[in-house]
């Protein structure tokens, strides 16, 4: 048809007749699909620049990164780029990419997480345990997506009380314990610090730089280095009744002889936690260094028994923390008006606690690593050295 109208035309009918042959159907097709690409393309540009990104570039600081701003887009067309980096850490804490995105595109705005979904049938590490037989996940590097964790815990706008002990001579280890603290310890969070001393002076001429809340809690002086570790438990059964009930909602309490090498964040917070002992965690629990004497309140016959917990570092709520406090003391009163004191002081009453009151949360012994155990290769990440007692 339309060759027919050309033809009866001016221009030259030989001409537009060979260029119409040309353009066969193959061809139309190629041209409209180069058309819609490019169309295509220019509508995905326009719709990223609608998109908003925040991450924590530290941890800890939830922050917007570097974005124009609304009028600016849309003058200059700006693409803002997806931020893909881990956001935790300065090693990388999880083999997840993770990032956060505020879509301008959607009416309600809603933030939401972007991340590789799980594999079912590939689990995070097969070389360790993260599930006790009472479902109780161990923590370990590689086991969790951080960011996904932070989100849950940011929700109950959480505070977190870090206890430590310095008695006496321990007072000098309090400076490098703090610094270390500030650098790592649940930077995302709200957090104050808590010294039990017999020495509040010495603890004030230290001069701390620190950034977070301290409070000094004068506690009494014991007779020997025995009474003091045991003198803990009935520490925390007094102090969590009297004056952390109501101010924080997860204790934790560390050995003054830890400083912490990286990042120990929200994921070790849960309702009752322990860290499973380094000198331990191969062994049977007939080796175990429980309390064997059935004399003692701590006793555990051998064939009882899940890990065996080192008492330098727990976590828990503040009425979880006290019942088991308050058990351990009981206890270790108990031994002291029957003469006998437990092989392990009070972490052996701690670990008898644990095994009749299960821990809802474990954490592996990267928590609570000593730099003389060597660099065993399930171990991938070092977060504390634990038992230097040099300032
Ligand atoms: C290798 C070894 O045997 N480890 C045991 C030892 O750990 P540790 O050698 O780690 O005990 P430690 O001397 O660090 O004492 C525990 C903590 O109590 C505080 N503190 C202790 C004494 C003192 O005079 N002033 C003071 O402030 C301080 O916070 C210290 O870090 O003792 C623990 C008792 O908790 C456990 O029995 C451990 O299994
Ligand atoms: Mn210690």
């Amino acid at each position: 048809m339309l060759h027919e109208v050309q033809s009866a035309g001016k221009s030259s009918p030989f001409t537009w007749c060979k260029m119409c042959k040309r353009l066969s159907k193959a061809y139309i097709l190629f041209l409209a699909f180069a058309l819609g690409a490019m169309t295509g393309c220019v509508i995905s540009k326009w719709l990223m620049s609608g998109i908003k990104t925040w991450r924590w570039s530290n941890p800890g600081s939830l922050s917007w990164s570097e974005s124009p701003s609304k009028s600016e887009k849309y003058a200059k067309n700006v693409t803002v780029q997806l931020s893909v980096e881990p956001l935790y850490s300065d090693k990388p804490a999880t083999s997840c990419k993770c990032y956060r995105v505020l879509s301008e595109t959607s009416p309600l705005a809603l933030p939401r997480m972007v991340y590789q979904n799980p594999d079912l049938l590939r689990p995070p590490r097969n070389d360790v345990m993260i599930l006790t037989p009472w479902l109780a996940p161990i923590i370990w590097e590689g086991t969790f997506n951080y960011d996904i964790l932070l989100e849950k815990y940011k929700l109950h706008n959480y505070t977190v009380g870090l206890t430590v002990s310095v008695i006496g001579t321990y007072v000098k280890l309090l400076k490098k314990f703090l610094e270390s603290a500030e650098r790592y310890f649940i930077k995302d969070g709200k957090v104050n610090y808590y010294v039990f001393t017999d020495r509040p002076d010495d603890v004030k001429a230290l001069d701390l730089k620190i950034n977070r809340t301290m409070k000094v809690i004068p506690v009494p002086r014991y007779a020997s280095w025995e009474e003091t570790v045991l003198g803990r438990m009935e520490v925390f059964t007094n102090l969590t009744k009297l004056l952390l009930w109501n101010k924080v909602d997860y204790l934790v309490s560390m050995d003054a002889d830890i400083v912490l090498l990286n990042h120990i964040g929200v994921e070790i917070l849960g309702e009752l936690v322990a860290a499973i002992h380094p000198g331990f965690y191969r062994s049977s629990r007939q080796y175990f260094s429980y309390e064997r004497r059935p004399a003692s309140q701590a006793f555990i016959p051998k064939n009882e028994g899940d890990f065996y917990y080192q008492s330098n570092f727990f976590v828990g709520t503040v009425p979880r923390i006290y019942h088991m406090a308050k058990a351990c003391h009981k206890g270790i009163m108990v031994d002291k008006a029957n003469g006998i004191q437990a092989w392990f002081h009070e972490e052996s009453h701690f670990n008898k606690y644990l095994v009749y009151n299960k821990p809802t949360k474990l954490l592996s012994p990267e928590y609570i690593w000593s730099n003389s155990l060597g660099s065993p290769k399930e171990i991938k990440i070092k977060r504390v050295n634990h038992g230097n007692k040099n300032e």
